[in-house]
């Protein structure tokens, strides 16, 4: 049984997120910290009828206890995008609150499980990263970004394109990181493989979806935020996958944005296929007890796939560094 904490979790994504988690028989205490609102939440949550306890923590006073002996921390805290902005618009407000919340984190559970849904993601990881690692408590294999989105969106994208395909059962390695030309789906890679015909003919095109998905959300909801439900659904996914691997149990491999010294002899397939020197990049990861158990390498890309993990190389060095550097300037 773990004890699981949810920092924004009176947001856009932080309460169906926390409806998910309530189902979830695995957890036993469900602690969700906001600094607006938190209270009904909780409230209304803890009436349904699973054997977790839900408590609430407003403000910032009441963040120590809030991760008290907490397993894993999932951080949707922060503002989304509106039409017209960049994830990396949002860092101006997120990196603080972020940095804030792992400065937390790092006094109150520091072998804690962390779960960074925050945007601009390419950047809010390091920066956990770093404050981890000033305050002599980093682990590379507990820090995640979740990418999952990316995942879901992917498999699902590709039954829009050829409704022969199952979403729930196509596995596509989304590598890179989360936003825009960052994100590069590995189509050529799926399990199973791709009907050939599909390969050829909308390639590009379903690419491109999948890196822009995002926009799809913020356009439609017109000023009213970005994707929530199934962002909410995607961190259930990514959380109970980990929850299954530390107790011990068979669980999935599922791409996350991580600190490449998770496994350093693993990523260098992922090196040499054009993340370089880079010290974070989403690759798809065995979960186990103590987190990143392996980084599952890949060994061929298409032309196409290899030249698009270049473009998001450079976009990603640029984010990675503005992360590091907020940490140290701040
Ligand atoms: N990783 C991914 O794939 C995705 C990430 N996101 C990101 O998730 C974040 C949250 O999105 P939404 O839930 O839609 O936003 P929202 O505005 O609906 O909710 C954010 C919540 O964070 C809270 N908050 C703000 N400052 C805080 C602090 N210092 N401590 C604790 N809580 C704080 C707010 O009070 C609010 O309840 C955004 O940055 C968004 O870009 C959104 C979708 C997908
Ligand atoms: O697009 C956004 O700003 C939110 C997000 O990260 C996504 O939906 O993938």
């Amino acid at each position: 049984m773990v004890k699981v904490a949810v920092l924004g979790a009176a947001g856009g994504i932080g309460q169906p997120l926390s409806l998910l988690l309530k189902l979830n028989q695995n957890i036993e205490t469900l602690h969700l910290y906001d600094i607006v609102n938190v209270p009904g939440v909780a409230a209304d949550l803890s009436h349904i009828n699973t054997n977790s306890t839900v408590r609430s923590f407003l403000g910032q006073q009441n963040l120590r206890t809030a991760l008290d002996g907490i397993d894993i921390v999932i951080i949707p805290a922060g503002v989304p995008r509106k039409p017209g902005m960049t994830r990396d618009d949002l860092f101006k407000i997120n990196a603080g609150i972020v940095r804030d919340l792992a400065a937390g984190i790092a006094d109150a559970c520091p072998r804690a499980f962390v779960l960074v849904i925050s945007n601009p993601v390419n950047s809010t990881v390091p920066i956990v990263c770093e404050v981890l690692k000033q305050k002599g408590v980093f682990d590379p294999r507990r820090v995640f970004g979740v990418t999952t989105l990316d995942v879901v969106r992917a498999s699902r994208f590709l039954r829009d394109a050829d409704p022969s395909i199952s979403a729930a059962e196509i596995s596509v390695p989304v590598v890179g990181g989360h936003s825009g030309n960052t994100i590069v789906p590995l189509l050529s890679q799926t399990t199973p493989p791709l009907p050939a015909s599909l390969l050829e003919s909308r390639l590009s095109e379903i690419t491109h979806r999948i890196q822009f998905g995002g926009d799809e959300v913020v356009q439609a909801k017109d000023g009213a935020g970005s994707a929530t439900l199934s962002m909410a659904y995607a961190a259930s996914r990514f959380a109970t996958s980990l929850i299954d691997a530390i107790k011990g149990g068979p669980s999935t491999i599922e791409p996350t944005f991580i600190h490449l010294d998770a496994d350093p002899q693993n990523a260098q397939s992922i090196r040499a296929l054009g993340a370089g020197d880079l010290a974070y990049f989403a690759v798809p990861v065995q979960l186990g007890p103590n987190g990143v158990e392996s980084i599952v390498p890949i060994s061929t890309v298409s032309e196409a796939e290899a030249e698009a993990l270049v473009v998001a190389s450079e976009a990603l060095a640029k984010n990675i560094e503005a992360g590091i550097k907020f940490v140290h300037i701040s």
